[in-house]
């Protein structure tokens, strides 16, 4: 829960915008286009999971929504504004970039302090945040002497510092422990049960699939879906049926015959797609073909992600060793 002194006045006034439109926007960095052509916007009240592959533009786009990098052409706008031209910094959007992008002689305390003061936010907000993040205890530790999910966990602090209604956090997952992960989550979907907005970006679907309920997912540049992560989820839901059987052969040549498609594996079993399995059990009963194993799976969220960005993936590993 949040601290009973935690500010909210930007989120409860209702004033301050907290839609994220992006218009058409395109990102050339030389020959290389990073973002292509973007067009989505991000709501309240939601977390919104941003998803694509290595290399597929998602830092280049925040980049682009917080005004640090300017597009090519098209817009990204928060609240119906370039996010550089807003006066209002951190109480206005909260960003988790780069962990790393951190002042190592520092600590954590002074770090904070620092933006508060920039940010004309009040210093009590600074031990407010660590105490929120779990890093009361390091306040006066050099962040050189961080390691990774503890720099993310500062970094999250301030995102959180000018309690705005609007949060980014690029990959904030990378380096958390189980803990950190579970209080991470726990973490997004009350501020945007709060009403705020929150975009997190991932290149991994496990980690979104228990956080977000909204999902933009890009591939090379391109917006190759926009939509809740239960629709996300019906694209994917291709029933397979998974047959174990002594007489994999005869079974496989029957299938084939009904339409199936029938793919062998390992220990006798077989994956088939296009019939049920109340169909497979009738016709392997109606040809007196012992079964062992006749189960139904649907193809999971990470499946439906790959299958939908197979095409977009820029970095492929080649065979294992
Ligand atoms: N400053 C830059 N100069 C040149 N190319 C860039 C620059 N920033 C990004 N790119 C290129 O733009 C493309 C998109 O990169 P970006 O970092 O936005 O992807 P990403 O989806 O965040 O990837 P990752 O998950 O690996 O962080 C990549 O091909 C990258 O090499």
């Amino acid at each position: 829960m949040w601290p009973t002194a935690r500010c909210r006045a930007g989120v409860a006034d209702g004033t301050v915008g907290r839609v994220i439109e992006v218009n058409e926007l395109t990102k050339r960095y030389g020959g290389t286009t990073a973002v292509n052509g973007l067009t989505f916007t991000v709501s309240p009240g939601h977390v919104t999971g941003f998803l694509g592959p290595n290399g597929a533009g998602k830092s280049t786009t925040l980049r682009l929504i917080l005004g640090l990098n300017k597009p090519t052409t098209g817009s990204a706008t928060v609240d119906g504004r370039v996010f550089r031209d807003r006066p209002r910094g951190l109480r206005h959007v909260g960003a988790l970039l780069d962990a790393h992008d951190v002042h190592g002689g520092r600590t954590a305390a002074a770090h904070l302090s620092a933006l508060a003061r920039s940010n004309g936010i009040a210093r009590r907000r600074v031990d407010e945040v660590l105490r929120e993040v779990g890093l009361a205890g390091a306040a006066r530790r050099r962040i050189g002497g961080f390691s990774l999910g503890m720099k993310q966990r500062l970094g999250i602090a301030a995102a959180l510092l000018g309690d705005p209604p609007v949060l980014l956090f690029d990959e904030p997952i990378n380096g958390l422990d189980p803990e950190g992960v579970l209080w991470v989550r726990g973490l997004f979907r009350q501020l945007a049960a709060e009403g705020r907005t929150v975009f997190v970006s991932s290149h991994l679907m496990s980690e979104m699939e228990n956080t977000a309920d909204q999902l933009i997912v890009i591939g090379r540049g391109e917006l190759i879906a926009a939509e809740s992560v239960a629709e996300f989820a019906a694209r994917g839901t291709r029933l397979s049926v998974t047959v174990r059987t002594p007489d994999a052969a005869a079974l496989m040549a029957v299938l084939t015959a009904e339409g199936a498609s029938v793919e062998p594996g390992g220990e006798e079993s077989l994956t088939v797609t296009g019939l049920s399995a109340a169909r497979i059990g009738e016709l392997a009963s109606h040809h007196r073909i012992v079964l062992h194993e006749l189960a139904t799976r649907s193809s999971s969220l990470e499946e439906a992600f790959m299958e939908l960005t197979a095409d977009s993936v820029e970095y492929l590993a080649g065979e294992p060793r």
